[in-house]
């Protein structure tokens, strides 16, 4: 069921790269873990981070600077794969912002990306899979990410309050049916009806809570020397639908931070912090 594919010892702990075959996207997936140290035998708090366009499983896990905190706090930490890869859907490596790289965390309904791209049942099943295998609390999980991750996470944490007990986001693509990149995704992904548009908008679905689904508060950093932060993000307007539904929401702004990692390495350990307090 899981395939070990490397492993390395990390801030006490390990770094591992698996592979699975994917019921969801009928094809290999992999993902990868960081298991902080004494591990064995115990059930421990786990965190998902969703990374963003042309990103993949290791991105995260190579560039964020986020195991020395997760060892600390006995955080297992897992990353998956942005899209399903070698589909062979014709085109699908031609633009890096809708294909491979790029799967949106939808399940696609439209030809020819509908039998394999289905990123959202994937994280669902992959979450399952890590409660399965791994030694991770299911009462204790948690999701993360950044720019189309980033609403991966938010979007995935409201669908499933029951599954995702704490959420934060890095510069989430806050309102896809407002911008360039959402609607090339979902308009590719979902079709024209903007109905299925709606089932995946995060700042679409927090509008409709007349009372906060995470009481205890998300928390949002963006960067405002984020070249995307204009055209793409819509921070604001996720902001908005949070203070309508009475959700507490720290969105903190930044001035000088872009939108890469650099951003990130820079605030990755108050969001572990953040969902550690959370995840208790
Ligand atoms: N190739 C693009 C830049 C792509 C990019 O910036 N990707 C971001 C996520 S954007 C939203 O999801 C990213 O995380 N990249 C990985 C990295 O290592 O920075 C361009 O030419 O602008």
């Amino acid at each position: 069921m899981l395939e070990l594919l490397s492993e390395h010892a990390c801030f006490g702990g390990v770094q591992r790269f698996y592979k699975t075959d994917s019921a969801a996207v009928k094809l290999p997936m992999r993902f990868s873990v960081y298991l902080p140290p004494g591990f064995e035998g115990q059930r421990l708090p786990v965190l998902f981070y969703l990374a963003g366009l042309t990103c993949t499983e290791e991105t995260f896990m190579t560039k964020a600077g986020a195991q020395r905190v997760a060892a600390e706090q006995g955080l297992i930490l897992v990353a998956p794969d942005t899209s399903p890869r070698g589909a062979a859907v014709p085109g699908e490596t031609d633009s890096w912002d809708f294909g491979a790289g790029a799967g949106f965390y939808v399940d696609a309904t439209e030809e020819p990306w509908a039998r394999h791209y289905r990123m959202y049942s994937h994280i669902l099943e992959l979450r399952e899979l890590v409660l399965a295998e791994l030694p991770a609390d299911p009462a204790r999980v948690g999701i993360f990410g950044h720019s189309m991750g980033g609403h991966g996470a938010l979007m995935l944490a409201l669908r499933n309050p029951d599954l995702f007990r704490s959420v934060s986001a890095f510069a989430p693509i806050a309102a896809p049916m407002r911008c360039p990149w959402g609607h090339k995704a979902f308009g590719g992904y979902l079709g024209a009806d903007r109905a299925a548009w709606r089932e995946y908008d995060a700042t679409e679905l927090m509008a409709r809570h007349q009372t906060a689904p995470f009481p205890a508060g998300i928390l949002i950093d963006q960067g405002l020397a984020d070249k995307f932060l204009a055209e793409q993000l819509y921070p604001d307007a996720f902001e908005e639908a949070c203070r309508a539904a009475g959700q507490p929401l720290e969105l903190r702004r930044h001035a000088g931070y872009d939108h890469g990692y650099y951003f990130i390495q820079t605030f990755v350990e108050d969001h572990l912090r953040f969902h550690r307090r959370q995840l208790g």
